[in-house]
């Protein structure tokens, strides 16, 4: 790949481009209806209480997958943008996560020792779990990472946007992802990503474009089994 600045060109990376092809996918995602009914304050509580539910699940599969990250990108030669501080602090995010579930579930009454997992979280899941396998690229997984935070951050940012309704009591799930902190954070991996796409061979970047239509797929799948939508 020619990674030569031209002139006059404005210098994009990879994700740009992908987030514009895939537009109509990536919106999808992130205005959802389950997240257009929690910004209009019209959103089914037994429906978040399913998400709840479910994220905790999703969210305990994730850690193994962020600490697979970890490794690979301290087995790689260039870490110019600090890639395993940005991973860790990621991990130690999850850490905090996994108790603020524990306390919103309690709060909402929601006993997390006997959720079983449905089909679109087991898949989502599995997916997770095939891409901490080492013979993932780093790329591929870096980008997976970043566009799993980012339909998070990029859908709760506009349940907090101007001219929501968003229930108070479902303000700090909001600021939980849609903060500009964690939009910094995403910003970071986005970075990371674009720079490891920036250097991979075209069989990988061609392979990180599945994934992220696959990440894409499964968030509205995610969405539709917390809505309830038949089937689920
Ligand atoms: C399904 C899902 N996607 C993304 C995130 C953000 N870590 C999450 N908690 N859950």
């Amino acid at each position: 790949m020619d990674v030569t600045p031209k002139p006059g060109v404005p210098c994009r990376g990879m994700t740009d481009t992908w987030l514009k092809k895939h537009t109509l996918i990536y919106t999808g995602a992130t205005r959802h209806p389950f997240i257009l009914a929690i910004r209009d304050g019209t959103v089914d509580i037994s429906a978040f209480k399913r998400w709840l539910s479910q994220d905790y699940i999703f969210v305990r599969a994730f850690v193994p997958f962020v600490a697979s990250l970890v490794v690979k990108a301290w087995k790689k030669s260039d870490d110019s943008h600090g890639d395993v501080e940005v991973i860790l602090s990621g991990l130690a995010s999850l850490n905090d996560e996994i108790d603020w579930f524990k306390k919103q579930a309690s709060k909402w009454g929601v006993d997390l020792s006997v959720v079983a997992p449905q089909k679109p979280t087991q898949d989502y899941c599995r997916f997770l779990e095939n891409l901490t396998s080492p013979e993932v690229d780093y790329t591929v997984g870096m980008m997976a990472y970043w566009a799993i935070e980012t339909v998070y951050q990029d859908s709760f940012a506009h349940c907090l946007g101007e001219g929501s309704k968003t229930p108070p009591e479902l303000e700090e799930v909001c600021q939980r992802w849609g903060n500009g902190g964690f939009g910094n954070y995403c910003s970071a991996l986005q970075s990371i990503a674009d720079w490891c796409l920036l250097k991979a061979t075209d069989d990988e970047v061609s392979k990180a474009e599945v994934t992220f239509l696959r990440v894409l797929e499964y968030e509205v799948e995610f969405w539709n089994m917390s809505r309830g939508i038949p089937g689920y």
